[in-house]
């Protein structure tokens, strides 16, 4: 719905719990301290291994595979181990988990430099990645697990704090500061890199400069062991369960197109920013950058990302978030264009930063747009999350191992523009990616776009004065339409026998009363005194012999009370009406079922109700032998017609959706009850007023969250 004074949600509402734990008990800050040490070596190590394995390998091409194969080597074991590393994590004390990935990843680490050789530095690699799976899961669950009773108290006792700030807020809090530390230290880590690699190249010459920042990254290691030492124990309250990425990417996001798209946007997002990070390091030694312009397009990269996730849900507050996912994807690829065709070392470096900034927003708004606000468990294995992180994993791998190796494998080549221009690997690899990422973008928005019609220039325009663009023709009307829209929202549920009207009318209902709407939820025929007698005589199979006008007429008359004294009331109120059945089911039984015709059916209809549409008919599609199998009572005078009048009913619940598309979402009855039920949320929520006054939008969402039953 589009207001000038309304605002769109706003996901970063204010988290509860994160600041009262600032001032939580010693060992919670001191863990909380020992992970982000642990954070800034892990972070510190990605770069210094790439730069490491570089160092030996002779040629473009080799160069690139020995960055790409690193990086590789240390996503890999997130894509492949996940789930074995965390139920392994799972069962040591978590505390114990820490120390050994640190102790461990300190030992590997040290051992780089001493033994400078790129088999091992591969290797390393690989083991870094295997002990941060073990080191991520534990961390997470270790914070929240010393927000016990001691800690909630302490912390009230010495501050403001914890008062009102029940036990479940802090844990939710601890998640967010352990996720913090272990991805937050990223662009400091990038930075002292690059100022790491400089003094190494003064002090020890070219051929060491990776050695510094792995010696750097060790200590913070054993220095991140030491601290959690110091942290007497960690109950193993939280659970850690990891979900499996290649199984949640082939199950399936559990989503509808809508939901496909946030997943094609994360996984455009995370290829654009995969390729750069790939061939940054050779593509900055031919800008005559070195490891030290290296470390300037990586520090760019992660503070653009951790500006991006800042932002991504607080800017354009009044504008569709799911345009600007889409529009930030894309921007991302252009922004990759430029980063490949730029020759100047300072631009790529900004443009870059740009890129992870589009990148960022896109990761957060993709994930707002499948969070319930309601759920503060940031550790919760929710799928459609779970199944965005999988994406984004498996991108970024893809990137990282396939970005170099094309750019190794097409070397360079001459153009003959002006005096000759050199279009090397990496810059055809980048082009390659960013024509991916622009395409996966490009169908995102198309998904996505719930302003259909709205031109793009006009709605952003109007989101930078803070309002919601409201096309002229519509501003310009003194009413919206009069028979289409009442004061609420009508929305149908129909469908042939058994095809999961009342269950997911049902689910619905209940989605949207969670978001503070007045719904109500009723049905045809019987939802009035008289319709229920009306009822009994219609489907009672007892009664023969009623003949199909009489019978068309008799569900009219039903409609007609229920028109007027359920659902008319409830619109003019500003409820929103959900109906198992309504008009269509008269046209599709009474008209392609009895053969009789639907246009007299529509007319003697649009008399009994006064020309009441719904705003949205939901149609659940079922082959007629399948929805009747469903059934567990007796079949009624109707279900037990021959399966031919069940065939056509079904035919004409086809042909009315397809005549009036915009009005219709038309699902397969037979897919799990849970997706159609986000589907329909999705569909749903395209269509629905603000709960509350405009005013007072900022203390809560206006975007209601897409929830798994
Ligand atoms: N998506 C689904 N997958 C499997 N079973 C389902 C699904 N949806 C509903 N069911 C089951 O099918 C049966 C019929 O569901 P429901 O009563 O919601 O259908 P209906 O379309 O309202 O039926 P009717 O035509 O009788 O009004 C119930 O047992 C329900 O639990
Ligand atoms: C509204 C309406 C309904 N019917 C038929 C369709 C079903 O067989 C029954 C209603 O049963 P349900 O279990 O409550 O779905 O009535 C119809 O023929 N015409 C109508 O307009």
């Amino acid at each position: 719905m589009t207001r000038t004074d309304a605002t769109r949600p706003h996901p970063a509402a204010p988290q509860p719990g994160a600041s009262s734990l600032s001032a939580a008990a010693a060992p919670f800050r001191r863990l909380r301290t020992a992970l982000s040490v642990s954070g800034l070596g892990q972070w510190l190590a990605v770069p210094a291994l790439s730069a490491m394995a570089v160092l030996p390998a002779d040629g473009t091409a080799a160069r690139l595979q020995a960055v790409g194969g690193t990086l590789a080597l240390l996503v890999l074991p997130a894509v492949l181990l996940a789930p074995l590393a965390g139920s392994l994590t799972d069962r040591v004390d978590r505390r114990l988990a820490l120390l050994i990935a640190d102790g461990l990843r300190f030992v590997v680490v040290l051992t780089v430099p001493l033994v400078d050789a790129l088999p091992w530095t591969l290797a390393a690699s690989f083991l870094v990645g295997c002990l941060s799976l073990l080191w991520l899961p534990a961390a997470a669950a270790a914070l929240p697990a010393l927000v016990s009773d001691a800690t909630v108290s302490a912390a009230a006792g010495g501050e403001v704090v914890a008062r009102g700030a029940p036990e479940t807020d802090l844990r939710a809090g601890a998640r967010r500061s352990a996720a913090r530390a272990a991805f937050g230290p990223a662009p400091v880590a990038a930075l002292a890199f690059a100022l790491l690699a400089l003094i190494a190249n003064a002090a020890l010459g070219a051929s060491h400069r990776a050695d510094l920042p792995l010696y750097a990254a060790a200590v913070l290691f054993v220095a991140a062991a030491a601290l959690t030492a110091l942290v007497k124990e960690v109950p193993a309250t939280e659970p850690i369960v990891v979900p499996a990425p290649l199984k949640l990417l082939f199950q399936g996001p559990g989503l509808d197109r809508a939901g496909q798209g946030l997943g094609l946007a994360v996984g455009g997002a995370a290829l654009a920013a995969g390729a750069i990070a790939a061939v940054a390091r050779v593509h900055t030694g031919e800008l005559g950058g070195g490891d030290a312009g290296y470390g300037a397009v990586l520090t760019g990269l992660a503070a653009g990302l951790a500006c991006g996730l800042f932002l991504g849900p607080r800017v354009l507050g009044p504008f569709s978030r799911r345009r600007l996912l889409g529009l930030t994807v894309i921007a991302a690829a252009l922004l990759l264009i430029v980063a490949a065709l730029v020759r100047n070392l300072v631009v790529v470096a900004f443009v870059t930063a740009f890129l992870g900034v589009a990148a960022g927003a896109a990761w957060s708004t993709a994930s707002a747009a499948v969070r319930d606000p309601d759920d503060d468990d940031e550790a919760g294995g929710e799928r459609p999350r779970a199944f965005l992180r999988s994406v984004a994993l498996v991108a970024a791998l893809v990137a990282v191992a396939a970005v170099p190796a094309v750019a190794g494998a097409l070397g360079t080549h001459r153009l003959d523009v002006g005096d000759g221009y050199d279009l090397d690997g990496s810059m055809a690899a980048l082009l390659i990616a960013a024509v991916l990422a622009l395409a996966a973008g490009a169908v995102a928005y198309r998904r996505l776009d719930d302003r259909r019609g709205i031109p793009l220039a006009a709605d952003l325009q109007a989101a930078l004065r803070g309002e919601v663009y409201v096309p002229p023709a519509q501003a310009a009307a003194p009413e919206p339409e009069p028979v289409r829209r009442e004061r609420g929202v009508f929305i149908a549920f129909e469908g042939g026998e058994g095809a999961g009207k009342t269950t997911q009318a049902r689910l619905a209902a209940i989605w949207l009363r969670d978001h503070g709407y007045d719904v109500i939820t009723t049905h045809e025929p019987g939802a009035t005194k008289i319709g229920m007698r009306l009822r009994a005589m219609l489907l009672d199979r007892d009664t023969t012999g009623l003949s199909d006008r009489a019978e068309s007429l008799l569900y009219a008359a039903d409609r007609a009370d229920h028109v007027a004294n359920v659902i008319r009331p409830a619109l003019e109120r500003g409820a929103i009406v959900v109906s198992d059945r309504y008009l269509d089911s008269s046209l599709a039984y009474q008209g392609y079922g009895r053969r009789q015709p639907v246009d007299d059916i529509a007319r003697v209809n649009a008399w009994a109700t006064g020309g009441l549409l719904p705003d949205l008919t939901v149609l659940l599609e079922m082959p007629p032998a399948e929805g009747l199998r469903r059934l567990s009572a007796p079949a009624d005078r109707i279900e037990s017609e021959p399966q031919e009048f069940h065939e056509r009913v079904q035919a004409g619940f086809r042909a009315l959706a397809e005549a009036d598309p915009d009005r219709y979402l038309v699902l397969d009855a037979s897919r799990p009850q849970a997706e159609l039920s986000r589907e329909i949320q999705y569909r749903i929520r395209e269509i629905l007023p603000d709960p509350i006054p405009a005013g007072t939008e900022d203390a809560t969402s206006t975007f209601p969250a897409i929830t798994d039953v």
